[in-house]
């Protein structure tokens, strides 16, 4: 298993540089690694005969690309450089990197985008602060309409760094090599779509990173791995804890089923269906190692848990947006057991922020909306939906619910309400289908009925059910996902 792996923010990633010049490194010698990092990529990129233009910004991304324009002359290629910008106005270790630089410097509005084999980008960084206007995003996005292979110095130019979205123009680079650390805009949606592969090199700065991170990390195994579910040679199915689902009426019985089977897969010792009594011919027509139980509303949720071994519960897919659904959610809060609320369990909650508010803070919650019943939910919320930073909304809501938000979506991001967040990115497009949700719940469920703390089942549910989705890729139905498990399971449990 490799290591957990922070991701930083601007600004993050900046007091790591500045307690690695207080280490002993200078900053123009972490730009000169910098800038050797991204001349060997575009090494594999270009032949040795390529003409390779660097469009250097005012800033110090802009003092990488003199690095490499330096570096790469050295190394016999045919070279240019444009400049967005004036080189007596450049600063800090930048002014000092351009020295490197013996050739001309091509003003950006007649840089030749257009007969270049290979373009570096490093016009802007992660010190963009504004929208691009004028001439800075015209040569965006002249550069990106050359239709050239471009390798990107940090990030895309035009992307914003913390929150990945476009600010006026961007460029789609095939390639991007950033430092130290991915920021969010290389996971976060759109950013991530502009990247191409990203490649992180360390430029001595890798304990500096460690020592700076912490609150957002990359959704991978590393994570969680080490507290994923081992059953014992004599685990007792009762250790492996009990998930309740709950089931809507008779015409909606599906979504209960999907997630009770995807808790079960994952490992759930027992998994029981508490259905509406209209309902139970149709649940127990196909049901087979799922148990089942009847169920009237609030009070048969409310009888039912006075049996302990319930541990973990499942309320929202197709339970309908009502009343009754609040009462369920209130008993089940006031029940103390793992939970996790989807679909209709938040929706009905719309325009009840402050009942939802009080709910939580009882047992570990965690609440999956995608970005329709996000917003449903935090409607009076401006504080919690405005941020341009899907972490920061995930964070919000989780701060003030109490409970670990999962922010779906291609770059689903889980919350804790302590601020520790991670973002997903193994997902595939073809999880986008009717009741994936509902497993998705069955499976973080599963995982909290066996011990895991909502934080950790959350990550590790969300990216096992990706990892089974795209395991499938086309043509996956929700119905293909629980059985899918077993085999992301094996390996990650090898
Ligand atoms: N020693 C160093 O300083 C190091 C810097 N590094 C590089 O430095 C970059 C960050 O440098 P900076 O903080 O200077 O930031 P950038 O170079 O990303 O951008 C800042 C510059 O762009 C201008 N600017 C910002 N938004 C603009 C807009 N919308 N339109 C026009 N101009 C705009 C600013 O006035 C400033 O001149 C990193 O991305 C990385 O590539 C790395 O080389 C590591 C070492
Ligand atoms: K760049």
């Amino acid at each position: 298993m490799n290591r957990v792996e922070p991701v930083l923010t601007p600004s993050e990633i900046k007091q790591a540089e500045v307690r690695a010049i207080a280490e002993g490194i200078s900053g123009l010698e972490l730009m000169r690694r910098a800038g050797r990092a991204v001349a060997d990529w575009a090494e594999r990129m270009a032949s040795k005969d390529a003409h390779i233009l660097v469009a250097a910004g005012p800033g110090q991304n802009g003092g990488d690309g003199f690095v490499v324009a330096a570096l790469l002359a050295q190394r016999g290629y045919r070279v240019s450089l444009a400049l967005l910008g004036q080189m007596d106005r450049l600063t800090g270790d930048a002014a000092e990197a351009a020295k490197d630089w013996a050739g001309s410097v091509i003003p950006a509005e007649e840089a030749p985008f257009h007969e270049a084999d290979v373009i570096i980008d490093a016009l802007f960084g992660t010190g963009l602060s504004r929208d691009l206007e004028g001439l800075a995003r015209r040569t965006v996005e002249r550069m990106d309409a050359a239709g050239k292979p471009i390798l990107a110095v940090d990030l895309p130019s035009g992307l914003d760094g913390e929150t990945g979205q476009a600010r006026g123009a961007v460029v789609r680079a095939s390639r991007t090599v950033t430092f130290g650390a991915r920021k969010p805009c290389h996971l976060l949606m759109p950013g991530r779509s502009y990247c191409g592969p990203v490649e992180v090199d360390d430029i001595g700065i890798g304990s500096a990173v460690l020592a700076e991170s912490g609150r957002l990390f990359a959704n991978q195994p590393a994570l969680w791995g080490g507290v994923l579910p081992r059953p014992g040679l004599d685990s007792h199915k009762y250790e492996r804890g009990h998930t309740l689902v709950a089931s809507g009426g008779a015409a909606r019985t599906g979504a209960a089923r999907l997630a009770a089977r995807a808790a079960l897969r994952i490992g759930s010792g027992l998994v029981t269906i508490a259905s509406p009594p209209e309902a139970i011919g149709v649940n127990a027509a196909q049901l087979t190692a799922v148990m089942l139980k009847g169920c009237d509303g609030p009070e048969g949720l409310h009888a039912i848990l006075t049996d302990e071994r319930f541990n973990s519960l499942v309320l929202g897919p197709a339970l309908g947006v009502h009343a009754a659904t609040r009462a369920m959610v209130a008993v089940a809060v006031q029940a103390r057991r793992s939970l996790v609320l989807d679909a209709d369990a938040l929706t009905s909650f719309e325009g009840f922020g402050s009942e939802l508010r009080q709910a939580f803070r009882h047992g570990p919650t965690v609440l999956t909306p995608h970005t329709g019943e996000f917003s449903r939910l935090f409607k009076d919320h401006p504080d919690i939906l405005d941020p341009p930073s899907k972490v920061e909304r995930a964070r919000r809501a989780a701060a003030y619910t109490g409970a670990v938000v999962v922010l779906k979506g291609p770059d689903t991001v889980i919350a804790a309400p302590g601020g520790r967040a991670a973002i997903n990115e193994n997902g595939t497009p073809y999880l986008a289908t009717a009741g994936s949700g509902d497993t998705l719940c069955g499976v973080i469920a599963g995982l909290m009925a066996q011990g895991l703390p909502a934080f950790e089942a959350a990550c590790a549910g969300v990216w096992i059910h990706a990892e089974a989705g795209a395991s499938f890729g086309p043509g996956l139905i929700a119905e293909d996902l629980a059985d899918l498990l077993p085999g992301v399971l094996r390996e990650l449990l090898r």
